[in-house]
């Protein structure tokens, strides 16, 4: 039976076999890899994974696609919000290793999932996302640009990233009325030492009004937090670079 398009579950179907066996290709699957794939789907990129790594764990939120995907003997289905998971325990399950992540993810929450996946990045190899394409420029742009903002500050902090392919729109069914691409995440092998939900309030309160000083917004907070070092705060949050902010929070937690 054909299965319909859910748009409250972000579904966008790839349709595109040289588009999938790019994107396979730049994921680069490898014997022994313990693989977790976020939002299966109707399987376009499960297929090609499950036939190079013999087996593999997919999330999936929607009911009646977890029961046909359970149709295939290699799937580990984990039926549930991906939100939910406890991606630490469920790789304690799975491997005594680290464990790589990808996924065509629903756009409508990208950054939670980002966000939710920064919490369990010690059990994490390497992450491979479809994304909306301006999302993920603005994971990967460099300070003073239109584009830098708090999803580059709290993720540039413990990722290497990078944009590896571009996919329009044509490439799904039905088609998003965006511009996709696939991002690659490697977690930082010596990432600073800070403390997470901290650094969080610290750049969201920094990114607040981004187009204005931070004297009044950044400089505010580092009163309240009984800071007396030095920050130049005749600069706007899109002009500091990851590093003074780490720098920045680390000193804070002091
Ligand atoms: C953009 S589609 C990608 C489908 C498939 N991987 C493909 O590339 O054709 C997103 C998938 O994520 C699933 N999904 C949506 N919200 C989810 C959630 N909170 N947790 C897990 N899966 C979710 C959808 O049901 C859908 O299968």
């Amino acid at each position: 039976m054909k299965h319909i398009a859910r748009k409250r579950f972000g579904q966008h179907f790839l349709k595109d076999a040289l588009v999938i066996e790019a994107i396979v290709s730049e994921i680069a699957p490898q014997a022994g890899d313990v693989m977790i794939e976020i939002g299966p789907g109707l399987a376009a990129l499960t297929r090609p994974l499950v036939e190079r790594l013999g087996q593999l764990t997919v999330i999936e939120l929607d009911r009646d696609l977890a029961v046909r995907l359970r149709e295939q003997p290699q799937l580990d289905v984990v039926e549930s919000d991906v939100l939910k998971v406890d991606f630490s325990a469920l790789a304690e399950r799975l491997t005594p290793g680290k464990i790589r992540v990808v996924g065509n993810l629903p756009y409508n929450i990208s950054t939670p999932i980002l966000f939710h996946l920064l919490d369990h990045v010690a059990v994490v190899q390497d992450q491979h996302f479809m994304l909306q394409k301006e999302v993920i420029d603005r994971m990967v742009a460099a300070p003073s640009t239109g584009d830098y903002s708090r999803l580059s500050v709290m993720l540039q902090w413990r990722y290497a990233m990078e944009n590896v392919l571009f996919v329009p729109p044509e490439s799904f069914d039905p088609p998003p009325r965006v511009d996709s691409a696939i991002v690659r995440m490697v977690p930082l092998a010596e990432p600073p030492a800070i403390d997470l939900q901290r650094y969080g309030q610290m750049v969201q309160v920094a990114f607040s009004q981004r187009r204005k000083i931070l004297r009044n917004t950044l400089g505010r907070w580092l009163d309240e937090q009984g800071f007396t070092g030095e920050f130049d705060l005749q600069r706007r949050a899109e002009e500091v670079p990851v590093h003074e902010y780490v720098s920045l929070a680390q000193a804070v937690q002091k």
